[in-house]
């Protein structure tokens, strides 16, 4: 942060959003975040004057900030004439700039901003996809804390409206497995906010990541407790999560485990349902009636990702491991079964003529978790079910046999002192690797670095790609142009001050999810080798932002790309039979 000066440089922001509107897709997969990725666009330098804390992005920022387009829902929001520049004068009493005041007050009411000048930046421990996170040290208490600092655009009010919104959620949780929010911070004339979180060790994703972790009964029971009763306040608080995963779960060196990352979060009332957008949590733990479309839910969809964690947990590897929401749909029918009849006429469900399969698929969840604890069954087959009302709730799970009968959970503070394994770590070790093969690769020939390559990514990253945009874009396409009484996407989809996250695409949240040891041979079914060894021919997207766009135009991820294309109205009738071998055929040439 440092001492920081507005100044002026670039050509009025419109010019720039009118170009950048034309980069991004509408659909952009990664519904994940409704804030901005870009940068604020009046240009800021950074003196570091005063602060101990150096802001090392705005030092680093390039003079021409690239600006993406930002779609709040399925269509761009638009964006008011921009305020030029920020004076201290911009600051009330409190010391909060007026362009947060305007937009985000009420999450902000009754609080003092902290002064930037009053924490030292240690390290850069996270990044994600809307922001990066730093150790610091702050130097009123010497305490260590966690500053997530959130990218967004001042001059986008719904941008602000998300990140206020994440705030909200945030000061409205209080239990000891959600993160606490301590406070925020400002500096006085940059447009950087940064959340001031409790310091966490690690995350989930990192140790289930980390080699020789294979989590013992009473340790999973443990960390499943800790995120079922974290959901339980949530949910008791009116919250849903929409993004509950490995890299989401942080957990402290006392082994306590704590739900973060509210950004895709949303205050829902089960007695006045609203509808909300369909295109959030990541893939691989996204209910099926998300895939299927479904804009009224509820408590249904954090258990189910909650259940796929669970048995993750137990596996050593993500049960799911979808590349395109039409896999992932798959996936889940082969594992869950296909919905009923019943299911079918009661849902309603917008993408419902499109994937029903002509043949309903089996459920055969018990024989493929065959070696699993005979305890977890019934709570990952209620957790795992197609009807979001069987699912129940976090209180009803807790209560499962699963956690009451021997051997117990065990407690948090028993469990192993892991060295720092935060997925940033094991990202930063992958890479390390791979560059290192890469070097023995030109030794050693092409082919076997590929594989290498191949058998290491297949079960780590997940992806939500840019695929998923493409073929939401053509399903609604195909929709309006098939469905005689066509309602537009606007109506299909409710609009973006409906539900603050509708229609960003999710993009794949290139937090890796969990992934134990790949050498894990527990599952002799053939569901679960077949989806084994099908990651493994076609790895996920990489992790990371900047390779996942590379890794769009890779040939290995062409196929659902070309299978998306070729997918033409007069497909129309055919069954989700049909799309998925038509899918596989392609894959497999
Ligand atoms: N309180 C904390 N203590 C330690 N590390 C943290 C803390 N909060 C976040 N992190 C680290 O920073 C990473 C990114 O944080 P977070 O998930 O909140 O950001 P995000 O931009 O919302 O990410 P995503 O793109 O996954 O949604 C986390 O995966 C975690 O490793």
């Amino acid at each position: 942060m440092g001492c920081v000066f507005g100044k002026q440089s670039h050509p009025p922001s419109s010019d720039r959003r009118r170009r950048s509107k034309t980069v991004a897709s509408p659909r952009h997969p990664r519904t994940r975040r409704r804030r901005s990725r870009g940068e604020p666009s009046t240009e800021i330098s950074v003196v570091n004057a005063v602060d101990p804390v150096v802001d090392v992005e705005e030092k680093e920022r390039p003079k021409q900030p690239k600006q993406k387009a930002r779609h709040t829902g399925d269509f761009s929001v638009s964006i008011p004439a921009p305020e030029r520049r920020r004076t201290p004068s911009d600051l009330n009493q409190q010391g909060w700039p007026s362009w947060l005041m305007a937009v985000a007050g009420e999450a902000i009411r009754d609080w003092t901003p902290r002064r930037a000048n009053t924490f030292e930046k240690l390290d850069k421990i996270g990044q994600g996809t809307y922001s990066n996170v730093y150790k610091a040290r702050d130097l009123l208490t010497g305490k260590i804390v966690a500053l997530k600092k959130v990218r967004f655009d001042t001059l986008e009010p719904e941008s602000v409206k998300f990140m206020a919104r994440e705030i909200l959620v945030l000061r409205k949780l209080n239990h000891p497995n959600v993160i606490k929010l301590e406070g925020l911070v400002t500096s006085r004339m940059s447009s950087s906010l940064y959340l001031i979180f409790e310091y966490m060790e690690h995350d989930l994703a990192g140790l289930a990541a980390c080699h020789g972790i294979k989590f013992t009964e009473p340790q999973v029971k443990c960390y499943m407790k800790q995120l079922l009763s974290g959901l339980e306040h949530c949910h008791n608080q009116g919250v849903l999560h929409r993004d509950i995963k490995g890299s989401n779960l942080l957990i402290d060196n006392e082994g306590i485990l704590k739900i973060a990352d509210f950004g895709l979060a949303t205050f829902y009332d089960p007695e006045q349902k609203k509808p909300l957008t369909s295109r959030v949590v990541t893939l691989w733990y996204r209910p099926p009636e998300l895939l299927l479309g479904a804009t009224y839910y509820g408590v249904g969809v954090d258990l189910w990702s909650a259940g796929c964690i669970l048995a993750e947990l137990i596996s050593g590897k993500p049960i799911m491991p979808g590349r395109t929401e039409v896999e992932q749909l798959h996936k889940i029918f082969k594992l869950c079964g296909s919905p009923s009849e019943q299911y079918w006429k009661k849902s309603k469900l917008p993408n419902a003529t499109l994937f029903k399969p002509q043949q309903p698929y089996k459920r055969c969840i018990a024989e493929t978790f065959k070696d699993f604890p005979s305890s977890s069954l019934p709570l990952i087959e209620t957790l795992l079910s197609i009807d979001p009302e069987e699912r129940s709730t976090a209180t009803a799970a807790l209560n499962s046999e699963f956690f009451t009968t021997e051997p117990y959970a065990c407690e948090p503070s028993s469990l192993p002192k892991y060295p720092p394994s935060k997925e940033m770590d094991v990202k930063l070790r992958d890479e390390q690797a791979r560059r290192q093969r890469g070097l023995a690769s030109k030794v050693n020939a092409v082919d076997g670095a590929r594989k290498a390559k191949v058998s290491e990514r297949a079960n780590r990253a997940v992806p939500a790609p840019e695929a998923n945009a493409e073929i939401q874009a053509n399903l609604d396409k195909w929709r309006v142009m098939t469905q005689t009484n066509a309602k537009s996407k606007s109506e299909k989809f409710p609009p973006p001050h409906q539900d603050g996250a509708v229609g960003h695409p999710l993009d794949a949240s290139h937090k890796g999810p969990l992934s134990f040891s790949a050498t894990d041979t527990t599952f002799g079914s053939s569901i679960f080798n077949s989806k084994s060894s099908e990651s493994a021919k076609n790895p996920g997207p990489v992790v990371g932002s900047s390779r996942r766009k590379k890794t769009n135009k890779d040939p290995q991820r062409a196929p659902s790309r070309k299978f998306i294309r070729g997918f033409k109205p007069s497909l129309i009738g055919l069954s989700m039979d049909f799309l998925f071998r038509g899918k596989s055929e392609v894959i497999r040439s």
